[in-house]
């Protein structure tokens, strides 16, 4: 048989003319009654669907997660059920402030969300390349990312807006670090780690829970740009890691991670010496050290970009038996956020498309909304309890209840008891950045804060600087002196 098809229309109707449309006369007009060409423009017209409102540049692919040490001990989840065990996996990585046509060597944190499709039900641990975030409240979210994104005058991207926000919330310090040192730039996305950030939970099949923290360290080996190489690439080659990650998976380089966690018991995170639940925070490696757990290699790019990346959705709250939240206001906040962006986004059965599909039974009474297509549950019963199909909710599931440390309602403040944002930070520049890295991280804020303008831009820098001071003398006098500040005047 020849593969060569007859070209048809979307319901299969040969088609006789495809470029001409039918017309009177040779010179026209067109007849409305062309239904081919009626058909190809307003399929044309709906080819978009909105872009993630942030993380809308991105690259995806299929994979394998393996296990390697046992956490059962841990986590009573099925993925982590025996050494070897393999689960299918899709990923996708992302920059966060762009739209879906911009640079992928911005600077910028880069997402790393990861779907895990488990016999349990698909878990997603939808991460960043980073251990932390700007914010510690998912109400401050919306605010934070319009300072990321357009000016709503010039609708040109705004350093005073962004700086502005940063100096008055200094809890962003530590993420704001991160990203001006050269780890802001990584060089695509097979060299970096990625990470959950947040604190979640681990259950155990004796019912006993565990807070962890969830790292993926890169196998090969972790690379970045210097601000200058980045801005290069911005222009010759804007695909830069999209390009790099289908290169090598096309030619059998296959990437690969190494799962790791820190596990911190629920007595340790009561005397932690900072909230274990602010994501601005580390847990530092020497109290909570680094546990292997397995490995995740990319092997497959999709074979269509829109159908499993662009319609991928993942969400926090994908979880499944065995693995839990944390009372993190942020996560909390999350929980919410992308069921209802992807709503939007997709549409009402956006978890019936197969990137998103638990490749497993799915059991239950939700039916009908738009563009259903998976059989919508035949004509088996749509209302539960019901006499006749003997479904049930199986209640060893259920995890263990905890204690909450206060039954006080209130709007209480982020940083109430929690204010500081500093020692950590301080810590990351002045012991774990080289010379050279510290030097780079100077000239990239120096860069970058030099794009502040207008009637506020001495109050913006003067702020801002007072909390590079703060984090370290050497931060601040070199920012300082870079933006031709003379702070001789001030220390009279
Ligand atoms: C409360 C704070 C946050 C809110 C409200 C929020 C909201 C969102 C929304 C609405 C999307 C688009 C989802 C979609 O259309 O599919 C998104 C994407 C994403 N977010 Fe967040 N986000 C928050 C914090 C974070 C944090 C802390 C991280 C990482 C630790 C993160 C990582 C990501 C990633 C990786 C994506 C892209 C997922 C993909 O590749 O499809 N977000 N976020």
């Amino acid at each position: 048989m020849s593969k060569n098809k007859k070209i048809t229309t979307s319901t299969g109707c040969p088609v006789n003319h495809y470029e001409d449309t039918q017309t009177v006369g040779e010179r026209g007009p067109a007849l409305l009654q062309d239904f081919f060409l009626q058909e190809k423009l307003a399929q044309f017209n709906r080819e978009r669907i909105p872009e993630r409102i942030v993380h809308a540049k991105g690259t995806g692919a299929y994979g394998k997660f393996t296990v390697t040490h046992d956490i059962s001990n841990y986590s009573r989840a099925n993925i982590f059920s025996e050494i070897g065990k393999k689960t299918k996996l899709f990923v996708r990585f992302s920059t966060v402030g762009g739209e879906k046509g911009s640079a992928d060597t911005e600077r910028d944190p880069r997402g790393f969300a990861v779907k895990f499709y488990t016999e349990d039900g698909n878990w997603d641990i939808v991460g960043n390349n980073t251990p932390v975030f700007f914010i510690k409240d998912a109400k401050k979210f919306p605010d934070f990312i319009h300072t990321q994104k357009r000016n709503p005058k010039t609708n040109c991207k705004d350093a005073t807006a962004v700086w502005d926000y940063w100096s008055l919330n200094p809890e962003s310090l530590h993420q704001v670090l991160i990203l001006m040192s050269d780890r802001g730039t990584p060089d695509g996305y097979r060299h970096m780690n990625g990470y959950g950030s947040h604190t979640f939970s681990l259950v155990n099949k004796d019912n006993e829970r565990f807070y962890v923290k969830f790292h993926y360290k890169t196998k090969q080996g972790n690379k970045t740009f210097t601000d200058a190489e980045a801005t290069e690439l911005k222009g010759t080659d804007p695909d830069y890691s999209q390009r790099d990650l289908v290169n090598a998976i096309e030619n059998g380089n296959f990437p690969k991670w190494t799962l790791k966690i820190q596990i911190m018991t629920l007595e340790e995170a009561k005397s932690f010496q900072w909230n274990p639940f602010d994501l601005t925070k580390i847990w530092p490696h020497s109290d909570f050290p680094l546990m292997d757990v397995g490995e995740m290699e990319l092997n497959e790019i999709p074979e269509n970009y829109f159908q499993d990346v662009e319609q991928a959705a993942f969400s926090p709250s994908n979880l499944v038996d065995g693995i839990g939240f944390s009372p993190d206001k942020m996560l909390q906040g999350r929980i919410f956020a992308y069921p209802d962006a992807q709503r939007y986004r997709i549409g009402a059965n956006y978890n019936a498309l197969p990137v998103n599909r638990c490749p497993y039974d799915t059991t239950n009474y939700h039916r009908d909304g738009a563009m259903r297509s998976d059989g919508n549950g035949g004509s088996s019963k749509n209302h539960f309890p019901n006499s006749f199909d003997g479904n049930y909710v199986d209640e060893k599931h259920k995890s263990p209840s905890y204690e909450l440390d206060s039954n006080e309602v209130a709007y209480f403040d982020r940083n109430l008891n929690d204010d500081d944002h500093y020692s950590q930070p301080k810590g990351l520049f002045e012991e774990v950045m080289t010379e050279a890295q510290q030097q780079n991280t100077i000239s990239n804020i120096v860069g970058a804060m030099g794009g502040i303008e207008g009637e506020k831009k001495s109050e913006i820098i003067n702020r801002q600087l007072c909390h590079w001071f703060r984090v370290s003398p050497k931060l601040g006098a070199g920012i300082a002196k870079g933006l031709n500040i003379n702070i001789e005047q001030y220390l009279k």
